[in-house]
């Protein structure tokens, strides 16, 4: 803290400096003649004139309009430009900045010619609404939109630019429409870049006046706003300009200092990094998950999509594209995804939230077959990594989003919302906004607000991934808890082999987008079906072709194993860290692989060291071993030892 403010203490270079004085002089010079040649004596009259007063009604008359018809035009017009893929793209954005960037005189002529009495639209325009734009109010409104409108359509596309998209994924999956998703989140969360690219519209609408004068002349109570006042002020009473120019340059700053601060607008979203102001709140990391007597999702009569009499959905998934499988699971089994990365996880989540074209998923839940369902109406609710929270509800009316989007009055989604928190240990938390929940219970809440959703598939994206060791087995013991009651199939992705053995009933590894071992997880603990499986489980794993005794590796190096496969087997060498023994000298004896090896690498691994060893006789072995042991055997990182392995501690599972 206190480096960062000396550095920006530091003193700047003088060839950077003196130019940037430079330009905040030259931008001020203009502001302070108006400020030196006002008739402060006489703004009082001057502003109070009828004139004057006629021209500012109007000016807010129009100004408000062109902010009214901007909002109208301009919001769906950015979202279609940050939402949507459609040819000519690039040149609607191009059409959308001309206006910022054509003399506005030029503006006003085309203007005419567009929409002007003998212009393309003009005489319809005329003909069939009685509408005439030039030399009426209508006109000036018009000419201010034309240019005003880009600020507000760049500012906004910008801020939805730079949303997440998993905010509007998350809640599509929890039941809204898209037109729901943008009403309650979109909106709200671009909301400092839309309230920033109003005040501006609104500034230059009522600062417009090169596109009025030659679109809709200078008509007195008509067309003749404040700019165009000043300008005819100018050749009469100079000091009136002076003090309707100090009145529009007031309004401006106050247009800007309004803004201060809102530039980089967007939405406030926070990661799953817990806030400070979590810091200091008392944390509930520690606390217990209440004890559930009945783990069953809330009453069938809130889920307005339920076929009477279903209580649990079974999961039959056929996808194919880039990944290629097929998924069967009971209800109620929970399922880890794991496989490195790049295989296919988060796409194989996609596809079944109907949310990529990359992948595509035949989807039955229960007996309902969702694969032509839009995301919003499958069912299949999706927590992100991070949790996507909605930055501007609390954890109460987040987790109440779904059951509200599917319909259920307010209070009584308020009510099954609370449940659904309390059970998750979160109930006192209710009234706070995600920016002050640390990243445990933020997990927390967003885990309530997808069971609470009633979903008939759950899709948890490496829900612990944000969280530090100690919170992490403390959500684990969580997830476990609630997962075990919930009446669907839930697939986690998951990179931590302790999340997929300890949540999980199955392992799905993938590879390529395809299946690679889909077992029990004692089974892929026991029989990794790849070297990555094997590494990520904690293991050595070596492949080579099984002979008569072993397996021979790539390298022509022979193992010795107790237990032998078919001859020219392709097949991996299961090595446990705990079974490699280190010697200092040749051991002599029963073990019947021996090799010699320099270590390269020791690391602590709970209560135990890990050392990693180099050999030019087998690929790289990791042993583990206690710190007593080491300490006996005075290991040190480049120490060559020998490693023994005995033919019953290796197991060969066939690839
Ligand atoms: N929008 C996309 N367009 C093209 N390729 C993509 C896109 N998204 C992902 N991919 C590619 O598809 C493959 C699978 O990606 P995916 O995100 O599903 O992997 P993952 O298993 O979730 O990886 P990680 O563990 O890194 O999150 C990768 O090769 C990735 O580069």
């Amino acid at each position: 803290m206190t480096r960062s403010r000396s550095r920006t203490r530091r003193r700047p270079p003088v060839a950077l400096a003196l130019p940037a004085l430079l330009a905040i002089a030259f931008l001020l010079m203009p502001l302070l003649g108006i400020l030196a040649r006002t008739s402060w004596g006489e703004l009082g009259t001057h502003l109070t004139g009828p004139d004057v007063t006629e021209a500012l009604r109007l000016s807010l008359v129009v100004s408000f309009w062109a902010l009214g018809l901007s909002l109208l035009l301009g919001v769906p017009l950015a979202w279609l430009l940050s939402r949507v893929d459609f040819p000519g793209k690039s040149l609607v954005r191009s059409l959308v900045l001309l206006p910022m960037v054509l003399p506005p005189t030029v503006g006003g002529v085309a203007l005419l010619l567009g929409f002007g009495r003998r212009g393309l639209l003009g005489p319809w325009l005329e003909n069939t609404f009685g509408i005439t734009l030039p030399f009426h109010t209508s006109g000036a409104v018009v000419a201010a939109t034309f240019v005003a409108m880009p600020f507000l359509v760049i500012s906004l596309e910008g801020a939805l630019g730079g949303l997440r998209p998993s905010y509007e994924e998350t809640a599509a999956s929890l039941g809204a429409s898209p037109f729901r998703v943008f009403l309650t989140v979109t909106l709200p969360m671009v909301a400092p870049g839309l309230a920033a690219g109003a005040a501006l519209t609104w500034a230059r609408a009522l600062g417009e006046f090169g596109a009025t004068i030659t679109f809709a002349g200078n008509l007195p109570g008509t067309t003749q706003t404040l700019p165009l006042q000043v300008y005819l002020l100018l050749q009469d009473s100079p000091e009136a300009a002076t003090s309707v120019s100090l009145l529009l340059l007031a309004i401006a700053m106050a247009v800007l200092i309004a803004l201060r601060g809102r530039w980089t607008g967007g939405a406030s979203v926070r990661g799953g990094a817990p806030s400070p102001a979590a810091a200091d709140s008392p944390a509930l990391e520690t606390d217990p998950a209440p004890a559930l007597p009945d783990h069953s999702a809330p009453p069938k009569d809130d889920d307005p999509k339920s076929p009477a009499g279903e209580q649990s959905w079974s999961l039959d998934a056929e996808v194919t594209g880039f990944n290629e499988l097929i998924l069967h699971a009971e209800p109620g089994t929970t399922i880890a995804v794991v496989g490195e990365n790049g295989a296919g996880k988060t796409t194989l989540l996609r596809a079944l939230l109907g949310l990529t074209d990359r992948a595509h998923a035949t989807l039955r839940l229960g007996t309902t077959d969702v694969t032509d369902l839009p995301p919003h109406k499958r069912g299949v609710a999706w927590v992100p990594q991070a949790g996507a929270l909605f930055p501007h509800l609390t954890a109460l009316t987040n987790t109440a989003y779904g059951l509200r989007a599917q319909g259920t009055p307010r209070a009584q989604a308020r009510a099954t919302a609370q449940t659904w928190l309390d059970r998750l240990g979160v109930g006192h938390l209710a009234h706070r906004k995600p920016a002050q929940l640390s990243g445990g219970q933020a997990q927390r809440v967003a885990l309530a607000r997808a069971l609470a959703a009633q979903p008939r598939l759950l899709l948890l994206d490496e829900p612990l991934a944000a969280l530090d060791q100690t919170t992490r087995a403390h959500v684990r013991h969580t997830l476990r808890t609630h997962l075990a009651g919930f009446p669907g199939v839930c697939l986690i992705v998951t990179h931590d082999p302790v999340e997929a053995v300890s949540l999980a009933d199955r392992v799905l590894v993938l590879h390529d987008g395809r299946t690679l071992q889909d077992a029990p997880p004692t089974e892929v603990t026991r029989h990794p079906r790849s070297p990555w499986v094997a590494r990520m489980l904690g293991r050595n794993a070596w492949p080579g072709t099984a002979d008569a005794t072993g397996l021979t590796l790539a390298n022509g190096t022979h193992i010795t194993t107790a237990e032998q496969l078919p001859d020219g087997t392709k097949a991996l060498a299961i090595i446990t860290p705990e079974s490699v023994a280190l010697h200092h000298t040749r051991p002599t004896g029963s073990p019947r692989n021996i090799w010699p090896g320099t270590i390269r690498e020791i690391t602590a691994s709970g209560s135990r060291l890990r050392i990693l060893i180099t050999s030019d006789h087998t690929p790289d072995l990791i042993a583990e071993i206690t710190p007593h042991a080491a300490a006996d055997l005075r290991l040190t990182e480049g120490a060559t030892v020998w490693t023994s392995i005995k033919a019953t501690e290796i197991t060969l599972v066939s690839l």
